[in-house]
């Protein structure tokens, strides 16, 4: 194989908790704009996906989320601090009230896997290519225990991770740098596999051999404006490891 190391984004790209932090970042922020309403006399601009989700909020660390909507509508709240609780109004105290949320759905409804990106996992770890989870969330460990996938990857740097060792979250590639440097692979060796604008600037970033964006949202263009070298719909397109390693040796002639 041309490549050494496939680095994963969780939340989109091998589960489908995408949706759910979507549909908890919405329930929120809707919530907190209502009652900005009636505090500040404020007009109500609802939180949309297209508008708001995906260019402000989709693959950012949590408080980094609050604080790129909140400046894109010139609301200005102190930043607080991550032992906030819920009621106040921090950025710190959004993100929570948004992670209860997040835990009422994943607890009631669970969390699923893409096949096709499950698939290819494994196809990768038979042939010995080292495995990445590179997640801003928070949530990573307990989803990926939920799917029984959590021992399969070689380096998992995610949301916890990050804030313990001070990295700084997408669009700056430190998240998968840092899983390379735990499988002891260079970049330019390696792949990054992203569905969020962010995380694709971050493989760009980074210089890594290649990376893929999954187009989940109808937004190959955005994709492919951050940088991606190849964007797809699904991981199924890519045909498999052989496919991986023609398109790498495409890019890294
Ligand atoms: O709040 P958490 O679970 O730490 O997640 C932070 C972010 O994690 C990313 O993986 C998701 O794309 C975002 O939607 C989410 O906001």
């Amino acid at each position: 194989m041309s490549f050494e190391a496939v680095i994963f984004d969780m939340d989109g790209v091998i589960t489908k908790t995408a949706l759910t932090h979507a549909a908890a970042w919405k329930k929120m922020f809707d919530e907190y704009l209502q009652k900005r309403v009636q505090e500040h006399g404020e007009k109500f601009v609802e939180f949309t996906h297209e508008a708001d989700y995906l260019p402000y909020v989709d693959g950012k660390p949590r408080y980094k989320g609050v604080a790129s909507f909140l400046e894109s509508r010139g609301i200005d709240i102190p930043f607080g601090d991550a032992s906030d609780t819920p009621d106040m109004e921090t950025v710190c105290g959004l993100g929570n009230r948004k992670n209860i949320a997040f835990n009422e759905v994943l607890e009631k409804e669970g969390a699923e896997v893409y096949p096709s990106t499950e698939a290819l996992i494994y196809e990768l770890k038979s042939a010995g290519i080292k495995l990445g989870v590179a997640s801003s969330s928070k949530n990573c460990k307990p989803v990926l225990e939920r799917v029984n996938l959590l021992d399969v990857f070689d380096a998992r740097v995610d949301g916890v991770v990050s804030a313990e060792l001070g990295l700084h979250g997408k669009p700056e590639p430190d998240i998968f740098t840092s899983a390379c440097d735990i499988v002891n692979k260079a970049y330019n060796k390696s792949i990054v596999v992203e569905d969020a604008v962010s995380g694709v600037q971050a493989g760009i970033k980074g210089k890594f051999g290649l990376t893929i964006g999954i187009a989940r949202e109808n937004n190959v263009k955005e994709l492919k404006e951050a940088g991606a070298h190849i964007v797809v719909e699904d991981i199924e397109e890519i045909s498999g490891i052989d496919g991986l390693n023609k398109i790498f040796t495409q890019f890294n002639k």
